[in-house]
């Protein structure tokens, strides 16, 4: 059962025209530059905006399509916003008892204790929701649009009003959410960094037309998109705790091309980790070194390079099964005369363990 969406629709000079299957799992990120129709896709998703001949069904249910057009009160969304848009005159309880009441019984599968729990807000529910700071009131906002047990929950930046400690305190939060609800999440964002912690599916759209989608890792390190240019470029790679060393005080984390060695943390054994690891991170040598402090070497084989903003290039590098971006100087690539097809060393100098937001 997936999210099935087929919409076109014109809005003066703009157009958007995308038909997409979307994961029923999981959080699809939904990434672009400004202006390409994330918010107006996210709208028709929710019925808040409406075109002619689309079609939409989320799991069993059609919201629309040749039956008819489900108006957004009776489809079972829960839509947070970039600001959070609470009730000013009521408290941090009534806010999130508002929506509920018209959730038939039968309906409600998260209840309110449950939403308070996963976004920590116990102790604010007596609180007016004007003495909330904003990652309370972006918090407070998540919990609500989860009480109406969402068929499916959509997010349009919400932590881009937030600066970047609010943006870390919310994070975990988000992050229990895509592990522990069975929830469909549609996230807006412009964000490479939460898009790699968060999104397990990526749609990227450009001037209203899905250029491409696919699951994270592989759409991160695909060199003819625009995701793996740029400082932010990066690899996203699924891992497991395999053991910690006390005596070294590292921890070994299996990945499908080997072991990553990071340090010590307090990750229960057999865990699923996500890591993210940029491309600026990743050296490259020819052969073997070994009077180097670098912890992380792996062979790798060159399978793409292309040449970025004068003077680096992107090298995309296959590591056992997994995919590695590296950036390295166009004179450095020349040094190691590096092709298509080369067997190399990649030295990765930096992890970042994505699970609690450590860069190690
Ligand atoms: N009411 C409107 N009339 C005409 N054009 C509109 C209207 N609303 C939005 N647009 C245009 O539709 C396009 C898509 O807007 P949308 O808000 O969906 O983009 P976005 O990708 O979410 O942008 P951002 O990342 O800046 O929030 C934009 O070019 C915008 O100017």
């Amino acid at each position: 059962m997936s999210i099935e969406a087929k919409f076109k629709l014109t809005k003066k000079a703009f157009e958007l025209d995308v038909a997409l299957t979307i994961p029923s799992k999981g959080v699809t990120a939904v990434f672009g530059p400004s202006g390409c129709g994330k918010t107006t896709l996210l709208r028709l998703i929710a019925g808040l905006e409406r075109c002619d001949n689309g079609y939409l069904k989320v799991r069993d249910n059609v919201w629309q399509g040749i039956e008819g057009f489900i108006p957004s009160h009776e489809r079972a969304i829960g839509y947070v916003f970039q600001e959070a848009s609470l009730f000013s005159h009521l408290n941090v309880a009534d806010n999130l008892a508002y929506g509920v009441k018209r959730v038939p019984a039968t309906e409600r599968k998260v209840s309110i204790d449950h939403a308070v729990a996963l976004l920590g807000i116990g102790h604010l529910l007596s609180r007016k929701t004007d003495k909330l700071s904003g990652g309370e009131k972006q918090r407070v906002a998540i919990a609500r649009a989860l009480a109406v047990s969402p068929k499916v929950l959509l997010m349009d930046e919400p932590l881009s009003a937030l600066d970047q400690a609010l943006k870390r305190e919310i994070m975990p939060y988000l992050e229990s959410l895509h592990d522990e609800l069975d929830i469909p999440i549609i996230y807006v964002s412009h964000a490479p960094d939460e898009v790699a912690r968060l999104a397990d599916h990526l749609v990227l759209l450009e001037a209203g037309k899905v250029r491409a989608e696919g699951p994270i890792e592989g759409m991160l390190t695909r060199l003819d998109l625009p995701l793996a240019h740029g400082d932010d470029a990066a690899a996203v790679i699924k891992a497991n705790v395999a053991s910690h060393d006390s005596h070294y005080g590292v921890t070994y984390l299996d990945f499908r091309g080997g072991q990553f060695i990071v340090p010590c943390n307090t990750l229960s054994v057999g865990q699923a980790v996500r890591l993210r690891v940029v491309a600026r991170d990743v050296s490259l040598t020819l052969e073997h070194q070994t009077g180097t402090s670098i912890l992380n070497i792996f062979p790798a084989t060159v399978t793409e390079i292309i040449t970025d903003e004068q003077p680096e290039v992107i090298v995309r590098l296959k590591v056992g099964e997994v995919t590695l971006l590296s950036r390295v100087t166009k004179k450095s690539a020349a040094q190691l005369n590096l092709k298509c097809g080369q067997h190399v060393y990649a030295q990765i100098k930096s992890i970042a363990l994505l699970t609690d937001n450590k860069s190690i």
